[in-house]
């Protein structure tokens, strides 16, 4: 029980921000290194090179350690993010066991590129295939199995969610609501420029905005649901919430 796992930071409690368990308080775990290089990404310095130094090597004991150090007893969910946490396989088995033993929930958050057998133990996991606008293309044989593998065997709940910057990326957002129906769905808008500095709130909701119109105009979108990155409204560009 000690594999290594490349954490750049951990954080919490704060409020998960997005998608199916949005509202929930959790610890945050991000992991180091990804698979995709998203033109947008605001999480770039999990994979640019840019924050490599910061990365540190842990086992599942040293971040529960962390976590308690960070949280006390305010926390019963632990996100786990990246960077691709999916890239890690004994390591977060070791840590999602550990969490349970505690009985700490265990979210993720992944793209969809990559399988791991412990995504069938995670108890909220979020599978985040890109859009055109990304750069990044989905490998649908991929995301085929991943998809039937949890719907089928899955312990926890588990969903789709889709993050849209223009008309382009509603469509592929269609196109994945369309060949995965029933898989909870949702919608989140992009965040266009993940490095200006103070209140983006206004720019974020407008945004928002767009997306509601386009939601419900669509028959297509009659099971989506769509929300903001919550904590961005909150704490705009701020890392480390
Ligand atoms: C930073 S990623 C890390 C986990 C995993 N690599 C993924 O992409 O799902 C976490 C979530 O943030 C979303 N995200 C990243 N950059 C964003 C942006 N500029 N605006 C809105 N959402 C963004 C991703 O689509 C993903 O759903
Ligand atoms: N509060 C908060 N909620 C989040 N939901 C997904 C996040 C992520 O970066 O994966 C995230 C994050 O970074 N912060
Ligand atoms: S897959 Fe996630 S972490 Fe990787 S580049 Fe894209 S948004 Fe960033
Ligand atoms: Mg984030």
């Amino acid at each position: 029980m000690s594999a290594k796992i490349p954490v750049i930071e951990m954080f919490g409690p704060t409020i998960q921000g997005e998608g199916a368990v949005i509202g929930v308080k959790t610890m945050f775990v991000r992991t180091y290194g990804c698979d995709f290089r998203c033109s947008w990404c605001d999480s770039a310095f999990t994979w640019d090179g840019s924050s490599k130094d910061k990365r540190v090597m842990m086992d599942a004991e040293e971040i529960m350690s962390g976590l308690t150090e960070l949280g006390g007893d305010r926390f019963d969910c632990v996100t786990i993010s990246g960077g691709n946490p999916a890239l890690i396989g004994e390591g977060l088995s070791e840590l999602i066991d550990l969490l349970h033993e505690r009985g700490i929930k265990a979210a993720i958050e992944t793209q969809g590129s990559r399988w791991q057998d412990w995504f069938l133990k995670v108890d909220a996991l979020t599978i985040s295939p890109k859009p055109p606008s990304s750069g990044m293309s989905t490998d649908w044989e991929v995301l085929d199995s991943i998809m039937e593998r949890v719907r089928t065997s899955g312990k926890g709940a588990h969903s789709l969610k889709v993050v849209v910057f223009d008309d382009e990326d509603y469509k592929y957002a269609a196109q994945v609501h369309h060949r995965y129906p029933d898989i909870p769905f949702f919608l989140q808008p992009g965040n266009d420029n993940v490095t200006e500095e103070g209140d983006i709130s206004a720019r974020l909701l407008s945004k928002l905005e767009w997306l509601f119109d386009k939601v419900i105009a669509d028959p297509d979108m009659n099971a989506a649901r769509v929300l903001p990155q919550l904590h961005a409204l909150i704490w705009h560009n701020k890392r480390g919430k």
